[in-house]
C-alpha cells in the first residue's frame, strides 16, 4: 500500500481543515515502521491483521456526506492501532511510514458513550449492503492529530471518516472504542417507541429513528447483550440492554417484517429501579446465564450491572425491518434478509443455555463429497452417533447416497445425480434423508438438533471451533478465494442452516486449526516479511480435523499418551496431504496457504514449479469465467485446483479406478467399480468393500490389445506411480524432520483407508526408513473395511510392529489404517466446549 499525497489539480485531496501537507512524500525508510510496538492487550492480538489497514478520510469541518471529496481533502493510510491512556481516551494510529502518527482523541473517557457511526444500506441502494460497515464515522467533530517527521501537519476538530477494507476491521475498531464486542447488525426502515413524543409516517407510532442500522453489542466483561439505535430526529442515540425486553413478541406482521419488544420493568425508572426489578420478579431471560456466570468487574470499573446504566424509559420498542429491494434480493443473504428471525430468535446470539441432552450434526463438505453425521450428546459427554448420511461422487458422476442409522446401512450407494449438483444440494438431500425417516427416533423435527457443527476448511487464524455470527461468517467469506473448493461449498451450508435452523446453534469447527503449532521455520514462507504479515502469507495446512482424530485414535491404540505420540499421517482422499505429528502436536504438513499445495489430489495438481503457470497459458492472470459474486478465482488458480491431479491424468477422480488399472492386468477386471442399490441392506457389514482386494506393490503392465485402452491404463499407471512418489517424498522427509523417532505409519482418507494397493506401493517404496507391511500385504491381516468397527488396524509387519527392526535400533514404526471421522472430531470438540451449550 502507498501513500498518497495529492494537491493543486481538481482530483487530487488536501485538506483546507488541514494545514498545507508537503508538496511530495517525506522521505521516510520504510513504508512500515518495524520499530513500533504496540502495547494493549487489543493491539497485540491484531498486529499481523492486515484487515487494520484502513483508510482515514480527514474531510473539512462541516462536510457532513460521507465520500464527499473538497478539493483539499487529506488521504492518511493507516494501521494497526491502539488505544491508549484514558483522560484523554486516543486511539493511535500506526502510519505508512516511520515517524508519522496519527492520533484521535475520543471524546469521553468513558467507552460506553461513544456510538461510532455506520451507514444504513438504504443509503446506498446498489451497493453491497456489508460494505456500508466499511465506512465509520461519528456525530460529533472529534480532535485529530497528525504528525509526520516534519512535526504536527495537523491538529484541529473535524469529522472523522474511516473507510476500511474489510469489515472485520471495522467491527474490531468500533468493539475496541466501545470495549463492547459487536455482534451483530440489522438493518431497520423504522425503530419507534413510546419516548419521545413523536408520530413518524408509518402511522401513530412515536419513533426513535428511521432508515438505520440497529447494531447488537455484547459488553466484554460479561454477557449482557445491548442494542443501539441512532434517534435521528434528535441526534443521539439510545442503547437498550436487551434483558429488558420480553423475549415473546407483543405483536408481530411478517408481512410488514416488524416486530414489537415488550419492556420489562417499571418505565422510566431508574437505573437502579430496573436493576431490582432484574433481580426480583423476572422470569430467567435468555441471558440470565450473565448473571450465573459472575463475571469478575471490568478493569475499567465497569461491572456488569452497571454497564446496564439506561434507564429503562420506554414500553416498547418496536423495528420495522428494511424492505429495500436490494437487501431482499439476496434473500439467501444471512446477514440482512432474515433479520426478523434472527432477532425473533435469541439462540443465534451467544446468551442461550441447552439444557440437557441435544443432537448435534457435523456437516463435513470435502471436494467431492458431503458426510453429514447426527449424534446425541450431553455437555462434557462423547456424542453417540444416531446416523450418518454421505453423498460422494460429487466430481465423478454419478453422485451416490449412502446412508447408515444404528450402525445399519440403510441405502447403499444409492444414484443421486439428478438431485445433485453441487455441495448444497447434496446437504438438503441429506436433510431430506434424515428428517424423513420415522424410524430415526433422536430427529422428529428440524427442532431437535441443538448444534450443527460445520467443516470448514480455511479458518484463517482461527485457533479453535467458533459459533458462527455475522462476524465470523465475514471473516470466512474472505477466506473464500483461499480455498476455492471448500470455503465456497461450505457456506452456502452454513447459510442454508443458520435459516432453516432458526434454533440451532451453528459452529465453524477448521482444518487448518490444529496446524496452529506448526513452528516459525517451517510455516514461514522466504519472501518479503512485511507482504507476508499484511497478507497473513503463510503456511496454514488442512485436513487438521482428521489429523486431530487420528492423533487421539493411535495414541489409544499404542496405549500411549497423545503428548506422547509422533506420527507420519497421510490422509488421502480427493485431497490428499501429509502430516508430521511431534508429540501429539501438529509440526509439519503437506498443504500450505491453500490446499493446492503438496500432493496431488483428484483435480489439483498439487505442487509444481510455481511458474509453470505463466507456460501453461497466456491468461492466467486473468479472473476465471467460473467465479462468481462470491468466489473471485483466477485462471491460473482454476487450472491449478480444478482441471489437474488425477482427472487430468487420467480422465476420473475416482481413484478405484486408477488404482484397479494400474495394479491389475487389464484384461482380467473390468475396472468400473459398481454402485448398486442392495435390495437386502442390512445383511453387509461393510458397506463399502475394496475393490482392489489383491494388491500388487509392482505397478503392472497393462497386455489389452486395444490401444486406446492401452494408452489409458498407462495414464493410471503413471497417475498411481506419481502419486506414490509424491508420498513416499513427504513420508522420507518427515521421517527426517522428526528425527527417525516416529512410532507410526498412519492411512486415513477415503483412499487411505480402502485401497491396500496404494497402501503397499507406498510401504515398499519407504521401506529403507524400517516400514513394513504384514504378509498378507496388510489386506487380510486387518483391512480396515473387515475390522468390524475397529477405529485403527495394524497392517504392518507382525501385527505387533516388531522390536528392534527399525532403523538405529529404533522399534520398527507401525503401519497403521485409522477410519478417521471428521464429524465425530468435530461433535467431539462441541460437546466439550461449555461456550456452545
Ligand atoms: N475402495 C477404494 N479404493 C480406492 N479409492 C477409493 C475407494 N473408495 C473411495 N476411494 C476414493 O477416495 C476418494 C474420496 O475420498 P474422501 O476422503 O471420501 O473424499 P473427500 O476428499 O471428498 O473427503 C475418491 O477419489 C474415491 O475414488
Ligand atoms: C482440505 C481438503 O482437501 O479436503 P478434502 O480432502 O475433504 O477435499
Ligand atoms: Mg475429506
Amino acid at each position: 500500500m502507498s501513500r498518497s499525497w495529492r494537491s493543486g489539480s481538481s482530483s487530487s485531496f488536501a485538506s483546507s481543515a488541514l494545514s498545507a501537507p508537503p508538496s511530495h512524500p517525506p522521505q521516510h525508510a520504510s513504508p512500515v515502521d518495524s520499530t513500533f510496538t504496540p502495547t494493549s492487550a487489543a493491539i497485540s492480538a491484531l498486529t499481523a491483521d492486515p484487515d487494520l489497514a484502513a483508510i482515514c478520510l480527514l474531510t473539512p469541518r462541516l462536510s457532513r456526506k460521507l465520500f464527499d471529496r473538497t478539493p483539499n481533502e487529506m488521504t492518511v493510510y493507516l494501521g494497526p492501532w491502539e488505544i491508549v491512556g484514558a483522560n484523554p481516551r486516543r486511539l493511535l494510529w500506526q502510519c505508512s511510514y516511520a515517524g508519522e502518527v496519527l492520533e484521535h482523541f475520543l471524546p469521553s473517557d468513558n467507552p460506553n458513550e461513544l456510538f461510532p457511526h455506520t451507514l444504513h444500506a438504504q443509503h446506498r441502494r446498489f451497493g453491497d449492503p456489508r460494505e456500508m460497515e466499511l465506512y465509520l464515522s461519528f456525530q460529533e467533530p472529534h480532535r485529530i492529530r497528525y504528525t509526520t517527521t516534519d512535526g504536527i501537519v495537523h491538529d484541529e476538530y473535524i469529522e472523522v471518516k474511516y473507510e476500511f477494507t474489510t469489515i472485520e476491521g471495522s467491527i474490531q475498531l468500533q468493539s475496541d472504542i466501545r470495549r463492547r464486542d459487536l455482534i451483530d447488525w440489522f438493518d431497520a426502515d423504522v425503530v419507534w417507541s413510546d419516548t419521545d413524543r413523536r408520530t413518524d409516517s408509518y402511522g401513530s407510532v412515536r419513533g426513535l429513528g428511521t432508515i438505520q442500522r440497529i447494531k447488537l453489542w455484547r459488553d466484554r466483561y460479561s454477557t449482557f447483550h445491548y442494542l443501539t439505535f441512532y434517534a435521528n430526529h434528535r441526534r443521539r442515540w439510545k442503547e437498550y440492554l436487551l434483558d429488558d425486553f420480553d423475549t415473546d413478541f407483543r405483536q408481530r406482521d411478517d408481512r410488514h417484517k416488524r416486530v414489537q419488544l415488550g419492556a420489562r420493568g417499571a418505565r422510566r425508572g431508574s437505573a437502579s429501579e430496573s436493576n431490582q426489578g432484574r433481580g426480583q420478579s423476572r422470569r430467567p431471560s435468555i441471558f440470565s446465564r450473565s448473571s450465573r456466570n459472575n463475571n469478575p468487574p471490568a478493569a475499567n470499573g465497569n461491572t456488569a450491572s452497571s454497564s446496564a446504566q439506561s434507564a429503562l424509559d420506554i414500553r416498547y420498542l418496536g423495528i420495522q425491518f428494511s424492505r429495500n429491494p436490494n437487501i431482499q434480493a439476496g434473500t439467501d443473504d444471512t446477514r440482512f434478509a432474515p433479520a426478523l428471525p434472527r432477532v425473533c430468535s435469541p439462540m443465534n446470539l451467544n446468551g442461550l443455555a441447552i439444557n440437557g441432552p441435544t443432537v448435534i450434526l457435523s456437516v463435513n463438505a470435502g471436494s467431492s463429497s458431503v458426510k453429514v453425521s447426527a449424534y446425541t450428546a450431553e455437555q462434557g459427554q462423547s456424542p453417540i452417533q444416531i446416523a450418518e448420511v454421505q453423498v460422494s461422487g460429487l466430481t465423478a458422476p454419478p453422485a451416490s447416497l449412502k446412508y447408515e442409522r444404528g450402525g445399519k446401512a440403510i441405502v447403499k450407494n444409492r444414484e443421486v445425480d439428478d438431485q445433485v449438483n453441487d455441495q448444497r444440494d447434496a446437504f438438503s438431500l441429506i436433510l431430506k434423508t434424515l428428517v424423513e425417516d420415522d424410524d430415526l427416533h433422536g430427529i422428529q423435527t428440524k427442532d431437535d438438533i441443538g448444534i450443527i457443527c460445520h467443516r470448514i476448511v480455511h479458518g484463517g487464524d482461527y485457533t479453535k471451533p467458533q459459533l458462527i455470527t455475522n462476524g465470523t461468517y465475514h471473516h470466512l467469506e474472505n477466506l473464500n478465494d483461499l480455498a476455492p473448493l471448500h470455503n465456497a461449498n461450505s457456506l452456502p451450508i452454513v447459510r442454508l442452516c443458520v435459516q432453516d435452523f432458526p434454533s440451532a446453534r451453528n459452529v465453524a469447527c477448521f482444518d487448518s486449526q490444529f496446524h496452529s503449532t506448526i513452528p516459525e521455520h517451517i510455516r514461514t514462507y522466504p519472501i518479503n516479511q512485511d507482504i507476508a504479515r499484511r497478507g497473513r502469507l503463510r503456511k496454514y495446512g488442512f485436513h487438521g480435523i482428521s489429523y486431530s482424530f487420528i492423533t487421539r485414535a493411535t495414541a489409544e491404540f499404542l496405549g500411549k499418551d497423545p503428548s506422547d505420540v509422533n506420527i507420519i499421517a497421510l490422509h488421502l482422499g480427493s485431497g490428499a496431504s501429509a502430516c508430521a505429528i511431534k508429540g501429539g502436536k501438529s509440526w509439519d504438513t503437506s498443504m500450505g496457504l491453500t490446499p493446492l499445495a503438496g500432493l496431488p489430489g483428484a483435480t489439483r495438481s498439487g505442487s509444481v514449479d510455481p511458474s509453470l503457470v505463466f507456460h501453461y497459458a497466456s491468461d492466467v492472470g486473468k479472473l476465471s469465467p467460473a467465479s462468481t459474486k462470491d468466489l473471485h478465482i483466477s485462471r491460473a488458480e482454476e487450472i491449478l485446483n480444478k482441471q489437474a491431479g488425477w482427472k487430468a491424468l487420467t480422465g476420473t477422480t475416482d481413484f478405484r479406478v486408477i488404482a484397479a488399472a494400474a495394479t491389475t492386468p487389464s484384461k482380467d477386471r473390468d475396472p468400473t467399480p459398481s454402485n448398486d442399490l442392495d435390495p437386502n441392506p442390512s445383511n453387509d457389514p461393510d458397506p463399502d468393500p475394496d475393490p482392489d482386494p489383491t494388491p500388487s506393490p509392482t505397478i503392472t503392465s497393462s497386455n489389452d490389445p486395444d490401444p486406446q485402452k492401452q494408452d489409458q491404463s498407462q495414464n493410471h499407471r503413471l497417475a498411481f506411480a506419481l502419486l506414490v512418489d509424491r508420498i513416499s517424498a513427504f513420508v522420507g522427509a518427515y521421517y527426517v524432520s522428526l528425527h527417525g523417532r516416529v512410532d507410526a505409519l498412519v492411512f486415513a482418507g477415503g483412499i487411505g483407508e480402502r485401497s491396500a494397493a496404494l497402501r503397499a506401493a507406498v510401504v515398499e517404496e519407504v521401506g529403507c526408513l524400517g516400514f513394513g507391511l504384514g504378509e498378507d500385504g496388510g489386506v487380510n491381516g486387518g483391512g480396515v473395511g473387515e475390522g468390524e468397527g475397529a477405529v485403527v488396524v495394524d497392517v504392518g509387519r507382525g501385527g505387533g510392529g516388531g522390536e528392534g527392526a527399525g532403523l538405529g535400533g529404533r522399534p520398527r514404526p507401525r503401519v497403521l489404517v485409522c477410519r478417521t471421522d471428521e464429524q465425530f472430531e468435530m461433535a467431539r470438540t462441541c460437546a466439550e466446549d461449555a461456550e456452545f451449550w
